[in-house]
């Protein structure tokens, strides 16, 4: 297929989002480098193999292999590819476009909404209760040492959730995240995710163990209190450890750096950045051999799904699910096979006046109940701020 690039004047991709209402469509903005891509308008799947033919592929792939909640619409576990893509970075903005001519865009003023809305969801500590217990369960019995608990809250709106509103406060109360959302059908699948599943440039990949929380309070020493805390340094060792051996599947040497804090605006996580290189496979080969890890997860994995499966009373969809870009013949930015997926944390399901939030944590042993129900509350905050 023939793709097109135009530099353009259009200075705000919310504009671009907006503009094409009602289209299959994504928003991606990497607030670490300042690049934002909007895509819309289906062309279709695709393979891997056709990647080279087409600029960027979205790809999104559900928690579980199976997929039954009507309310996910049939999103994930796909390469697809758009006929408009709105790039921007570095001040430059282009388009690059199946279409002969560039999209003409109305920048008017995003609206900037309020929303009035309630919690519907009832009878959620009791909930959480089971599956704590559940899992300790589990834990006690010495088939899983982590599971990854996580709880579904839902809000209605007295009037349909504006998303191109919400975007624009993730990405203005989310620095060093990465903001995307993903519309599809009713359904709109948004978040601000700090955390990196797999980035492939070249023959290199690099992956984050993300795991430890502690809420920002009074107490102001960036988080560092989290490098000695027992309980956060075993949940964050255990991803490490699983994030290096299956890495090291694929590659022939992996580094482990030196963890410290990131920060995000209320809390502070144990993060540690894993890098190896790899001559013969592809970023979908290390998302698919990554995910989940125990940090989305559990550790074992396969035991930990169980348990998820057993306790967790909803269905995950694409939340904490791999999500991002895989470039294919994109000589403007980046090598065919490039690519940056994320985990969709810090996420919401919107359909109209309904909005699904969703946040977990990892529960080992020493976990408490009450405190790791308030870490979720801390963490559905993301979304919350947004509305
Ligand atoms: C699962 C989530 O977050 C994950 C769990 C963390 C933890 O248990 O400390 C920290 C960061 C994320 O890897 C979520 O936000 O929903």
């Amino acid at each position: 297929m023939k793709y097109t690039i135009f530099p353009t004047e259009v200075t705000n991709p919310l504009a671009v989002w907006q503009q094409f209402e009602g289209s299959e469509r994504v928003y991606w903005h990497d607030t670490q480098v300042n690049r934002v891509i909007v895509a819309a308008g289906r062309v279709k799947r695709i393979t891997e193999a056709e990647l080279p033919e087409y600029p960027w592929a979205w790809y999104s792939q559900s928690f579980f292999d199976t997929m039954n909640d009507s309310t996910w619409q049939d999103m994930g576990n796909e390469l697809v590819v758009f006929t408009y893509y709105y790039v921007k970075e570095e001040g430059k903005a282009y388009w690059v476009t199946a279409d002969s001519i560039a999209p003409v865009i109305t920048e008017t003023v995003v609206p900037h909404i309020k929303h009035t809305y309630e919690m519907v969801t009832t009878g959620d500590y009791p909930a959480w209760e089971r599956l704590f217990e559940g899992i300790q369960k589990s834990i006690q019995s010495g088939e899983v040492k982590k599971v990854v608990a996580s709880r579904k809250v839902a809000f209605h709106s007295d009037r349909p959730f504006q998303v191109t509103s919400i975007i624009h406060n993730l990405v203005e109360q989310n620095q060093g995240a990465f903001i995307f959302a993903y519309a599809k059908g009713e359904a709109v699948f948004l978040g601000a995710s700090p955390e990196v599943l797999v980035r492939k440039r070249g023959q290199d990949f690099m992956s984050y163990a993300l795991a430890g929380t502690l809420k920002k309070d009074d107490i102001q020493d960036g988080g560092e209190r989290l490098l000695t805390d027992a309980k956060n340094l075993r949940e964050h060792q255990i991803v490490i450890d699983r994030i290096r051996q299956t890495m090291l599947t694929l590659c022939d040497k992996v580094d482990v750096q030196d963890t410290h804090i990131m920060e995000l605006p209320n809390l502070y996580h144990l993060r540690t950045l894993l890098y190896g290189h790899d001559t013969n496979d592809s970023i979908l080969t290390m998302a698919k051999a990554l995910h989940p890890t125990p940090a989305m997860g559990g550790e074992p994995r396969e035991k930990a799904l169980q348990v998820l499966k057993t306790y967790e009373p909803y269905e995950r969809g694409l939340y904490a699910s791999p999500v991002g870009w895989v470039c294919g013949n994109t000589p403007l930015f980046r090598e065919a096979g490039d690519g940056l997926l994320i985990v969709g944390i810090r996420s919401a399901l919107i359909h109209g006046q309904d909005l699904y939030a969703y946040a977990g944590c990892g529960v080992v042993a020493e976990s408490d109940c009450e405190a790791e129900y308030t870490e979720t509350a801390t963490k559905l905050q993301t979304i919350l701020k947004a509305l």
